[in-house]
């Protein structure tokens, strides 16, 4: 499947200039608030009508200002997901799911009812009135509609944005298994980096309604230039990681890493598992010398490859762990503009990075999309 997007819209207070393209998978529409996700999201499902451009889905297009074509939403075959689940009060849950469905011409692309219900756990939700669903259920079942109405695209505006930390953990392995399980492309608008590094193949990053940056997430994090402009100051770096080990004794899991071995709070994750993981560059200290009695159990020996201060008290440092080539991994650390001069850091200078192993949690650990395993580039 293929996304193309080449569009322009004027507002009074605000200009949006999109084009980027995209293949299967979740591809995450990422920037901070007033950057233009939504109205780009809402210019796929024909509720925002650009200015000029085109905007194609498998060469199919769903709008074409130079040929004249603007299908209604309901002819474009998108399915979309509200940041609140938008459910019809006094209808069921079953009757919810199979609302979605009415509109749907015969054959259903993507599953049985069944398997959609079974894929998202709402099956004993179906007699269910959605004022008695948890925020995190009326989602699923959110999503089930949209799924179930057989879209050709999945368009989901922050789904999680209404949920708090224990509803999001307790939705993001759904998603996991939508984007793994179903042949759906999924556009997701969000401003949170480790919902992105969970969940997204490709990340679209807007900044001022214009795209600075699309690849996938691995390519568009090591741009650390990007961040500032997407309201997060501090971005990060992802790394390949393989579960190595899981320690009982102390809950902990043991990743393999191009830096050396991270040991994070334990992960359902069996060993042999490819994950990535987000270090953000705040979660990061640096020492010039191997630290001794220090609680962090994290420390992976690099060397500094690029330094950069914002002028006024902070600076970031891009730093090499793992030797150098295509096994080597990049960690970027937040550090104050007086630690850089008094440990004297500059490109090249030998270091140690101190990841805290708090710091890593399930939420900024991602399986690469498709079976477990495999990498991106292999899918
Ligand atoms: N109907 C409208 N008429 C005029 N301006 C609008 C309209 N809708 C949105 N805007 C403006 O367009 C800009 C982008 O808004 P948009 O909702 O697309 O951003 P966003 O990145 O999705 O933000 P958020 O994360 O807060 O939802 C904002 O400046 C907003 O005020």
């Amino acid at each position: 499947m293929t996304l193309e997007v080449d569009v322009a819209l004027a507002r009074p207070s605000f200009d949006l200039v999109a084009s980027f393209h995209t293949g299967s998978g979740v591809t995450a529409l990422f920037g901070h608030s007033g950057s233009g996700k939504t109205t780009l999201i809402n210019m796929v499902a024909g509720l925002v009508r650009p200015d000029r451009g085109r905007i194609l889905v498998d060469g199919r297009a769903l709008f074409d200002s130079e040929a004249g074509i603007d299908l209604p939403s309901h002819r474009r075959r998108v399915g979309y997901v509200f940041q609140e689940s938008r459910l019809f009060p006094h209808l069921t849950v079953r009757q919810n799911l199979l609302y979605g469905s009415w509109f749907r011409g015969r054959g259903f692309r993507l599953g049985s009812v069944d398997q959609i219900v079974e894929l998202l756990g709402i099956g004993d939700l179906l007699p269910r009135r959605p004022s008695s669903l948890s925020g995190g259920e009326k989602q699923r079942v959110a999503i089930g509609r949209a799924i179930l109405s057989d879209p050709a695209i999945l368009l989901m505006d922050e789904p999680l944005a209404s949920l708090d930390d224990a509803r999001k953990g307790e939705i993001l392995p759904y998603l996991e298994r939508l984007r793994d399980g179903l042949d759906l492309p999924i556009l997701y608008v969000s401003h949170s980096l480790p919902e992105v590094i969970r969940l997204a193949t490709t990340m679209v990053v807007l900044a001022e309604g214009k795209v600075t940056a699309a690849g996938s997430v691995e390519a568009v994090m090591e741009r650390s230039d990007l961040f500032p402009a997407t309201g997060h100051p501090e971005g990060g770096s992802v790394l390949e990681a393989r579960v190595a080990a899981h320690d009982a004794e102390f809950g902990l899991t043991e990743l393999e890493t191009a830096g050396g071995v991270l040991r994070v709070p334990h992960l359902d994750s069996a060993v042999g598992s490819r994950l990535r993981v987000l270090v953000q560059s705040r979660d990061v200290m640096i020492a010039t010398e191997r630290p001794a009695h220090i609680s962090a159990l994290n420390i992976l020996a690099g060397r500094i490859a690029t330094l950069r201060d914002d002028g006024h008290s902070t600076g970031e440092a891009t730093i090499l762990v793992g030797g150098s080539g295509s096994g080597a991994g990049t960690i970027r650390a937040r550090i104050t503009r007086r630690s850089i001069h008094q440990l004297g850091l500059a490109p090249g200078r030998e270091v140690f990075a101190v990841v805290k192993t708090v710091a890593i949690d399930d939420r900024s650990i991602g399986h690469y999309p498709g079976r477990p395993g495999r990498k991106p580039e292999e899918i």
